[in-house]
């Protein structure tokens, strides 16, 4: 793999440093469509340049709780903080604003299969207005981090699960965020690759990117203690441990 150093320098000149709480719920649920809720009574606080692994078993509501976590869904109960701002009380543009500061990493990937790698990964350059013509040198230096420079032009149904897996960091973190949210990123690969994503958010975390990763696989969380100082927070019956325990 032909991995370098994370090549993006922040241009905040990594503003949320000096924010101490990045995401913050308050007491915070969420129902899908009426039913008992999927989460409830949620408090949790993450500091700026955090690691935390959120674990517990299918159907506790991680997905839930990070798709909270990044605003793709408001609280039916409570209050969500991102950056400071209720997330129930952004409006579109805002919600793009603080949503460009949060690299997510989906369970699914979710590329377009009839963009190449190399595009797919523009994307979010396009979409905040930015011009992929004149960044490609920072394109294929983040494609090298990844080890993927090989497959630029390669369109995503030809990924392996691995690749597929670390073209989804490389565009959770071409917008250079504060934070990074993954979604169960190791869900689909081999140990060694599952080590080889660690160590990159890992890399991430010590940049200053505060990281919330959501996994049910223990021997993962066991195996970050010598590459992250993280805290493991346990997802059962809709309610997290509220400070987590260290690793
Ligand atoms: N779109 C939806 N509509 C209705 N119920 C949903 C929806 N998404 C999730 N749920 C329910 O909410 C609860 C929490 O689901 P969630 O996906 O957040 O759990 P999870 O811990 O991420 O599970 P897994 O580890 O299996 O991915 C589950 O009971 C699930 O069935």
């Amino acid at each position: 793999m032909d991995c370098t150093g994370f090549p993006l320098r922040a241009e905040r000149g990594g503003a949320a440093k000096g924010m101490a709480i990045v995401i913050d719920l308050r007491a915070a649920g969420y129902s899908y469509g009426g039913s008992a809720g999927a989460l409830s009574g949620i408090d949790l606080s993450l500091p700026a340049g955090s690691f935390h692994f959120l674990t517990g078993p299918s159907g506790a509501g991680k997905t839930t709780l990070l798709k909270l976590c990044y605003g793709e869904l408001k609280p039916s109960e409570g209050q969500v903080a991102l950056f400071g701002k209720d997330s129930r009380m952004l409006s579109r543009d805002g919600l793009a604003l603080v949503r460009q500061r949060i690299g997510v990493v989906h369970q699914d990937c979710r590329f377009l299969d009839h963009l190449t790698l190399a595009e797919n990964l523009a994307l979010p350059l396009l979409v905040a207005g930015r011009d992929p013509a004149r960044e490609t040198e920072s394109l294929s230096q983040l494609m090298s981090w990844v080890g993927l420079s090989h497959r630029a032009t390669a369109y995503p149904p030809a990924l392996s699960g691995g690749e597929r897996q670390r073209a989804a960091l490389a565009r959770a973190v071409i917008m250079d965020p504060d934070v990074i949210i993954a979604d169960e990123p190791t869900g689909n690969v081999d140990w060694e690759m599952s080590q080889r994503l660690l160590t990159l958010l890992g890399e991430l975390n010590r940049l200053g990117k505060t990281v919330l990763l959501a996994t049910h696989d223990l021997a993962l969380i066991r195996a970050a203690k010598p590459l992250v100082q993280a805290r493991v927070l346990r997802l059962a019956d809709g309610r997290v441990q509220a400070a987590g325990t260290e690793l």
